[in-house]
C-alpha cells in the first residue's frame, strides 16, 4: 500500500511571483513562517528560503515540480493590462487558470487562492460601495477585465470539497505602494510628458487605491481561513483600503509627494473618454504598420473619471479582514520608495 505524503501546512506555492504584488506577497510569507516556491515566467530577485521554478504557467508538466509537497497555492500572475494583447490574456487568464487548477488537483494541493479584481464588475460606469453581489460586468471595458471574469468563474468553481480542493477569490483594487511597475510609473511618464495638467471631469469621483500590504494580509486572511466548513469556500472577497478617496486628491498626493504639480484644469469627462476612444480604434488600425500606446486609454479615462468604490464588509466579518496600514501612511510609504521618480531625478 502506498501512503501519500500530506504536503505540510506551511509549503506554499506564488504563481506570479516575481511581481510587484506577487513579490510582496513571498515576503510576508516567508515573516510567518512559509516554505515557499516561486512559479513566474521570469526571476525578478533573489531570496534565501525561495525557490524558483521558470516557466510558463500554461505548461502543467512545468508547473507541477512547483506545486510537489505544497498544500497552499497562490495564483497571482496575469499579463500586465496595458499589454491589450486579447490572445495572450485568453491563453493565460483562462487556458492557463485551467491548466493551474489541474495542476492543483494531480498534485494535491489543498487551497487556491486566486487574485482577482473589483474590476470584474466594472463596465465604466459609477460603482458606489459596490458589494461581492453585483454581477459580473455584462460589457467588460477591455480585454484584460472580460478574462479576469472568466479566470474568477473558472476558479471558483473548481472549488470541490470531494476532490479535495478549496478554492477562493480575492479582488483588491488600485493596488499601489514600493515597487509597483505599473499606476506610480505611468502617472510620473505622463506628468514628464505634460500630460497630467488636466482632471478629467469635475474631480469629486471616489475610487478605492490599496496599499499593497493590506491586499498581501487580506490572501493570507483568506489562505489560512480557507477549510472545508468555513463560509469563504468559492467565493470572492473585496479587499480594500476601506477609506474610499477623491482619484484626483489620490493623484495629486502621489505627484506633490514627488515633486510635481497637481492636476489644476478640468475637462469634460465625455470629451476625453471619446477621443480616448477614437485613440484607441486608431492604434488598433494602425498597429500592422507603426505602433503606438496611447497613455489615456478608454479603460484609464473611465477609471479616472468614475466612482468605482467597493464594500469590504464581507471580508471584514468572514476573515477578519482589517486594513493594516492606513492610506495616508502607504502614500508616504511609497513616494518614499521611489526616490529615481523625483521631479529632476
Ligand atoms: N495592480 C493592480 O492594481 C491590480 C492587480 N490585480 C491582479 O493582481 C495580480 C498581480 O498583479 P501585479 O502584481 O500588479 O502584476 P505584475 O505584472 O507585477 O505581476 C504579474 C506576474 O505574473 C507573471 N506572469 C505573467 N504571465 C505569466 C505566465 N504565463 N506564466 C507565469 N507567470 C506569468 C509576470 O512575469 C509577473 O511577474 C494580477 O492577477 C492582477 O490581475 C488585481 C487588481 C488590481
Ligand atoms: C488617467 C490617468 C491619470 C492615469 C494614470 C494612473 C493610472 C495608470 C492608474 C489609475 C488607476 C489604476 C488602476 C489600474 C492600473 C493603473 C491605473 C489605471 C488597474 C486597471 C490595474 C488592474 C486592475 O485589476 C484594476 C486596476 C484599477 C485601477
Amino acid at each position: 500500500m502506498t501512503t501519500r505524503v500530506r504536503p505540510s501546512n506551511k509549503r506554499c506555492a506564488v504563481i506570479g511571483g516575481s511581481g510587484f504584488l506577487g513579490r510582496h506577497l513571498v515576503e510576508k510569507l516567508l515573516d510567518r513562517g512559509y516554505s515557499v516556491s516561486v512559479f513566474d515566467i521570469r526571476q525578478s530577485y533573489e531570496l534565501p528560503g525561495v525557490a524558483f521554478h521558470l516557466g510558463d504557467l500554461c505548461d502543467k508538466q512545468a508547473l507541477l515540480p512547483a506545486m510537489k509537497d505544497v498544500s497552499l497555492v497562490f495564483h497571482c500572475a496575469s499579463p500586465a493590462p496595458a499589454s491589450d494583447d486579447r490572445g495572450l490574456f485568453e491563453r493565460v487568464n483562462i487556458q492557463g487558470t485551467r491548466i493551474v487548477i489541474q495542476a492543483c488537483i494531480e498534485a494535491g494541493v489543498q487551497k487556491l487562492v486566486l487574485t482577482s479584481s473589483a474590476s470584474v464588475v466594472f463596465e465604466g460606469t459609477d460603482i458606489k460601495n459596490g458589494r461581492e453581489d453585483l454581477p459580473y460586468a455584462k460589457k467588460p471595458i477591455d480585454y484584460y477585465t472580460e478574462t479576469k471574469i472568466e479566470q474568477e468563474k473558472l476558479v471558483l468553481e473548481a472549488c470541490d470539497k470531494e476532490k479535495g480542493l478549496l478554492t477562493v477569490a480575492i479582488r483588491p483594487h488600485g493596488i499601489f505602494g514600493p515597487r509597483d511597475p505599473q499606476l506610480v510609473p505611468i502617472l510620473v511618464d505622463a506628468a514628464r510628458r505634460g500630460k497630467m495638467k488636466f482632471i478629467i471631469g469635475d474631480g469629486t469621483n471616489l475610487v478605492d487605491f490599496t496599499f499593497v500590504e493590506n491586499v498581501v494580509h487580506g490572501h493570507i486572511l483568506a489562505a489560512e481561513r480557507l477549510r472545508p466548513d468555513s463560509p469563504i469556500c468559492g467565493k470572492p472577497y473585496h479587499i480594500t483600503n476601506d477609506e474610499p478617496v477623491k482619484f484626483w486628491d489620490f493623484m495629486s498626493d502621489v505627484l506633490v509627494g514627488l515633486g510635481y504639480a497637481a492636476p489644476r484644469y478640468h475637462l469634460p469627462y465625455a470629451l476625453v473618454y471619446g477621443l480616448a476612444l477614437l485613440l484607441w480604434l486608431l492604434a488598433l488600425i494602425l498597429r500592422p504598420l507603426v505602433s503606438f500606446k496611447p497613455t489615456f486609454t478608454p479603460m484609464r479615462v473611465a477609471l479616472a473619471g468614475t466612482h468605482h468604490y467597493y464594500n469590504c464588509e464581507r471580508a471584514k466579518q468572514d476573515l477578519g479582514y482589517k486594513p493594516v496600514v492606513s492610506l495616508k501612511d502607504g502614500i508616504a510609504r511609497t513616494v518614499q520608495s521611489y526616490p529615481h521618480l523625483r521631479q529632476g531625478a
